[in-house]
């Protein structure tokens, strides 16, 4: 998010778009067609466009239990078999990220997504070309498919389309932005995992774009998997007795500045997560802070969780050779477990008709495990 879920400077106030209604006769096509405002009447996706409504609140998040669906395919005797009629599968680095051709993802049925968590899991990035059947089934669908994979976060402070909370929204167009920008920093780079602050996080995550600028706006991600293997095995023991907290206040306080969409559905949370967390289906540990919600470390001087966590940011900033960079092609789907892995938008565009909008549905998964059995996560 500020990625959207980053913190963001909105350049100008809400979108004239915001007004615009859909137009049963546009056929513009979704992606590379970037279409100047003046013709904002006829864009395909104008009912996606985000809204913030002012008199949106919503009570705390309750806790609940979170039956993760990679799971079930666990004991399938052919756990791929969902891509068995794929023309194309290529691994995009050896450790992260698949691209897939030739599958289409809206007619996955039950236990296809089940499958599918489990390959997201495993490489903590799938891409899905030529899934036109998937972005033109619309907001109902979107909903009805990641409900299979959790119940579903509504996002506290991000745009949505009119009537669907449960869609989060990234957009930026020439005359506003509701992502990625600080005018103080060097880099539009800000990794993150979701919401990381929820007490129960997001696990399989899919995002796509319903527009997109002519070049650039592709998406980075890491493996918070090998970010942790490449540390000694000594200073990984002593990151596994650790906890740390994040915090959604920063967010909260920017949309109330009146910057964004300036609305707080619901008050913002501080949770205690452990430093190094367990995948519930692969056992895999992984490394979970991130810059952009984890706040500090429990139990340590202020100094010494200051400097673990610069050390660990810098880690991760520094991580080219276990990174993957997602270029947006018409129709693609990605999904990503934030579990294990962090991204980043990249904001390297914004000529003065480009326009960028993606959706993301975010299902809520387990609170994160700690991978040291004995690290009390109550104190
Ligand atoms: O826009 C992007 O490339 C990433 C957006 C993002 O971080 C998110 O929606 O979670
Ligand atoms: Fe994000």
């Amino acid at each position: 998010m500020s990625s959207v879920e980053t913190i963001t400077q909105v350049t100008e106030s809400i979108p004239a778009a915001l007004s615009l209604r859909p137009s049963a006769k546009s056929q513009e096509n979704n992606a590379q067609e970037a279409q100047p405002t003046s013709q904002e009447e006829a864009y395909r996706y104008a009912r996606l466009l985000p809204a913030f409504p002012k008199d949106e609140h919503y009570p705390a998040l309750t806790p609940f239990e979170h039956v993760d669906p990679a799971a079930r395919a666990l004991g399938h005797a052919n756990p791929r078999a969902f891509i068995d009629n794929a023309t194309s599968i290529v691994e995009l680095t050896p450790n992260l990220g698949t691209e897939i051709h030739g599958v289409n993802l809206a007619s996955l049925d039950s236990d296809g997504r089940d499958q599918l968590a489990l390959l997201v899991a495993q490489r903590g990035l799938v891409v899905f070309r030529d899934q036109q059947d998937f972005i033109d089934r619309g907001p109902d669908f979107y909903l009805e498919w990641g409900r299979h994979f959790g119940r579903l976060h509504i996002h506290p402070t991000s745009g949505h389309p009119e009537g669907y909370p449960e869609l989060h929204l990234v957009y930026r167009d020439a005359k506003s932005t509701f992502n990625f920008e600080r005018d103080d920093s060097i880099t539009s780079t800000v990794w993150h995992s979701d919401v990381s602050y929820e007490l129960q996080p997001p696990g399989l995550t899919t995002f796509f774009l319903l527009s997109q600028p002519k070049t650039g706006g592709d998406t980075l991600f890491t493996n918070q998997e090998s970010t942790l293997k490449k540390l000694s095995p000594q200073f990984v023991a002593f990151l596994k007795t650790l906890k740390a907290v994040h915090s959604g206040v920063e967010q909260a306080n920017f949309s109330r500045s009146g910057r964004r969409g300036g609305v707080v559905r619901r008050e913002p949370v501080e949770n205690v997560h452990p430093i190094v967390r367990k995948h519930p289906v692969t056992g895999q540990e992984s490394l979970y802070v991130n810059r952009q919600f984890t706040k500090r470390i429990v139990g340590l001087k202020r100094e010494e969780s200051e400097n673990i966590l610069k050390f660990l940011y810098d880690h991760i900033d520094k991580g080219g050779d276990v990174q993957a960079r997602v270029h947006w092609t018409p129709n693609t789907v990605v999904l990503w477990d934030n579990r294990n892995t962090a991204h980043s938008a990249i904001v390297d565009y914004g000529g003065s008709k480009e326009r960028r909008h993606g959706a993301r549905i975010t299902p809520q998964a387990e609170r994160p495990i700690p991978a040291f059995d004995g690290l009390d996560l109550s104190a």
